[in-house]
């Protein structure tokens, strides 16, 4: 036997307690959600990390939970442990459901994935209803309102508290400008808004900072290249599924930001998709001010361009869509 292993655990002295939050990713065994686990794992502003799958959480928990980092890891298996692990948690990140394969659209997810969404957001109705919530499960356009439905029906919705992860368009419209720009991705900031899908993502490449122009064969490579990045890797991975380690840096990221809004920092703003009066429809995604209780201010969008405003009447046909199609979905 392994020296070590004789230790009789409940002989040691209890580990953690560091201030800091509470955070559950559901679907945390995952292709996103094993990575985001890690990352998470290494976040200071986490206290207790709480993961979630229908499979394979004893081992990632098991794993991730000898990092030498502060969060107090715990794992939780199957439908029968999902509220244990929602009880008491400020944060919850919802990477659960399957990936596209090529030849797919997100849409073509929804039939898995909206009850997916449906359940696990009645979990947290139920045991966590004051909590944040990162929906990053596709498609996002349908599976935010999905989950604002479900609060509705609850009685738990609160618009501040919902938020549909677009981080990774941003994380991605700054990779490609920075890179036609000839500068550092780090100091480059695109903003995205409208949804996750397609034409229903629209980089407002006029507003990026720092200030520039781009010759119109440069934003028509821009858009397109940010508008099909998730359709780049999909085809890239060849059928073993979409973007995970992107993915989950983006989810940190834009966790991360949540987390530091409820900490109190003042002047945390990133684009997300959430319940929004900037357009006609009921959620957009657009830049946000992140505070103690979510989503504290939402931003116009801004001078568009022409190109811009005819890209936001192709994205809003699409989103409408969308979004009636999750509404419906828990109203039926
Ligand atoms: N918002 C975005 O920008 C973005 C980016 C990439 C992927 N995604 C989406 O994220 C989702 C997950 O992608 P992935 O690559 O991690 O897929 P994956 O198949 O590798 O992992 C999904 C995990 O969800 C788990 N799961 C399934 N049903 C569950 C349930 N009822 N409760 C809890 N867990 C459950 C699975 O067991 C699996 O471990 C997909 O829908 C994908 O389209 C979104
Ligand atoms: O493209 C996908 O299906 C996954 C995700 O939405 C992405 O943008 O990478």
């Amino acid at each position: 036997m392994e020296e070590g292993c004789s230790l009789n655990r409940a002989n040691c002295r209890s580990k953690g307690g560091s201030a800091g939050f509470k955070v559950a990713i559901l679907g945390a065994a995952g292709g996103i959600g094993q990575p985001l686990a890690l990352l998470m794992k290494m976040n200071p502003l986490v206290s207790v990390l709480h993961l979630y799958d229908v499979v394979n959480t004893p081992g990632v928990t098991a794993d991730i939970s000898h990092m030498d980092t502060g969060a107090v890891v715990r794992g939780f298996l199957g439908q029968q442990q999902l509220e244990d692990a929602l009880i008491g948690m400020d944060l919850v990140i919802i990477p659960a459901g399957v990936p596209r394969k090529p030849g797919m659209t997100r849409d073509d997810l929804f039939n898995i994935n909206a009850g997916i969404v449906k359940t696990l957001c009645e979990g947290i109705a139920k045991c966590c209803p004051q909590a944040i919530v990162n929906i990053i499960s596709n498609p996002v356009n349908s599976t935010v309102p999905i989950a604002a439905e479900v609060f509705k029906k609850a009685g738990t919705f609160d618009p501040k508290r919902l938020l549909g992860v677009t981080m990774l368009d941003v994380v991605r419209a700054n990779t490609f400008v920075a890179e036609v720009l000839g500068l550092d991705p780090r100091e480059v900031d695109v903003p995205v808004v409208g949804g996750h899908a397609g034409v229903t993502i629209l980089p407002l490449l006029s507003q990026v900072k720092p200030p520039s122009s781009f010759t119109q064969k440069e934003i028509d490579y821009l858009t397109d290249r940010i508008q099909n990045g998730g359709t780049e890797v999909v085809e890239a991975k060849a059928g073993s599924g979409s973007a995970t380690l992107s993915m989950a840096y983006a989810a940190v990221k834009f966790a991360d930001a949540c987390l530091r809004g409820m900490r109190g920092d003042a002047g945390v703003i990133q684009c997300a998709f959430v319940a929004s009066q900037v357009t006609e429809l009921p959620f957009f995604a657009s830049k946000l001010r992140l505070g103690r209780t979510g989503v504290e201010e939402i931003y116009p969008l801004g001078p568009l361009n022409d190109y811009e405003r005819s890209g936001l009447e192709k994205a809003k046909k699409e989103l409408a869509a969308s979004i009636h199609k999750g509404i419906s979905f828990v109203r039926k």
